[in-house]
């Protein structure tokens, strides 16, 4: 079941993390959650996305009658609604302004903030017992200036017990490690650096997930899904795991240039990865400062996604030739690109293999989670990666 396929366990060097805790099979579903935290990704959403459920809202839509910006596709999700501070700050009920007068780069972390603080205590407190990022904010995210700016647009009777200029910046450091985008349906004429999240959501076991350059496992949401649950992470293996093994995603797209991953696992997570491509590309960037640099050629770097890259980003992008230039030797990990990323049109996303048959045998189907096309693996192991997709 995917419920004992994981457990959790403190890691040198790495803070906690979860191994499998028995054999996993390639395409399992090993960790199925619901979000404790579930926000809009920013104001400019609020009109095509239900406030509650995140689906693609239609023409139909009922608006939220307390602030009228926020919609609902359904009267299950109306009567839902969305977050109490949240709702109060885009109907300019706290007095000073609406969250729409706020400049554009402190909408998205005061959607955050707004929403966290409508939290119920006890998952106000599993928020923060997450790891935080270890690297201070970025200039335009400075947490006294946006601890002034909650107060100011909700009125002091709503806020909870404990709203600090402590408390605001805790959290706001939970935001940048643990949250992972929903992002919006994906649209091939969309080029990848363009794609836009419609949600950000904090799973806590999700949460716990390390980064790996070379993860084992990917994360599927399946928002726009009919019945419960659409928001809910979906973690499956790309292939076998043997128990004891930690699980690990790549907090970004996986075809990074070195430096580009390093940078960022810097920035945004504060450690330095040390996994086993980083070690092997390491040498690949040494021979480039000293030979003017044309051996790290294989990766392309990639714009962030437009979700200020916190916890999980669902975009992938192709190196080109799928690192078919290089030697094996130089390249031992080719095979991943290969099998694992989608080359379907302009998709780059992440392949992953559906679950295994009732008997317990591999699919040998791929899905990949972003444009979510279905391929037969001896497509993927073609020699020129296979494209050619099966019909959804
Ligand atoms: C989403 S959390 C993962 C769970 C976290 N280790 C914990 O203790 O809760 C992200 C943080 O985990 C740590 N981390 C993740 N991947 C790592 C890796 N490959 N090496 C070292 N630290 C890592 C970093 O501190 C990062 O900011």
């Amino acid at each position: 079941m995917a419920g004992d396929a994981l457990r959790a366990a403190d890691l040198p060097g790495r803070g906690r993390g979860l191994l499998a805790a028995r054999s996993i099979r390639e395409g399992e579903v090993i960790l199925t959650e619901q979000p404790l935290l579930l926000y809009p990704a920013s104001l400019a959403s609020l009109p095509s996305f239900c406030s509650a459920c995140f689906r693609s809202l239609s023409a139909a839509a009922s608006p939220c009658p307390s602030c009228r910006a926020a919609g609902f596709c359904s009267p299950s999700c109306a009567a839902a609604s969305h977050p109490r501070l949240l709702c109060t700050a885009l109907s300019g009920g706290g007095g000073n302004g609406n969250l729409a007068s706020a400049a554009e780069p402190h909408q998205e972390p005061l959607l955050f903030l707004l929403s966290a603080y409508s939290l119920p205590e006890p998952s106000l407190r599993v928020l923060l017992s997450l790891s935080s990022a270890a690297t201070p904010p970025p200039s335009d995210q400075d947490p006294g200036s946006l601890h002034a700016m909650v107060a100011a647009l909700v009125p002091p009777q709503m806020l909870p017990p404990g709203f600090s200029p402590d408390l605001t910046a805790a959290l706001l450091s939970k935001d940048r490690t643990n949250s992972f985008s929903i992002m919006e349906p994906y649209r091939p004429e969309v080029p990848q650096p363009l794609r836009k999240a419609r949600a950000y959501a904090v799973y806590p076991r999700a949460s716990l997930l390390n980064h790996d350059c070379l993860p084992n496992a990917c994360h599927f949401d399946y928002a726009d899904r009919p019945g419960p649950g659409n928001t809910d992470i979906v973690v499956r293996a790309l292939h076998d795991i043997t128990e004891g093994r930690e699980v690990c995603l790549s907090y970004f797209a996986a075809n990074w240039q070195y430096k580009d991953r390093q940078q960022r696992l810097l920035e945004d997570y504060g450690f330095r990865c040390e996994c086993e491509r980083c070690q092997v590309e390491s040498k690949w960037k040494q021979d480039d400062d000293s030979d003017g640099g044309d051996g790290d050629d294989t990766m392309e770097e990639e714009e962030e996604d437009g979700n200020g890259g916190e916890g999980g980003d669902d975009g992938m992008e192709q190196e080109e030739g799928d690192g078919g230039s290089d030697s094996d030797d130089d390249f031992p990990h080719s095979y991943f690109f290969v099998r694992y990323l989608c080359n379907h049109g302009e998709c780059y996303g992440m392949l992953a293999p559906l679950p295994p048959l009732p008997n317990g045998e591999p699919s040998h189907v791929f899905e990949c989670n972003v444009c979510g096309n279905l391929k037969n693996e001896d497509e993927i192991d073609a020699p020129d990666g296979g494209d050619s997709s099966m019909a959804d």
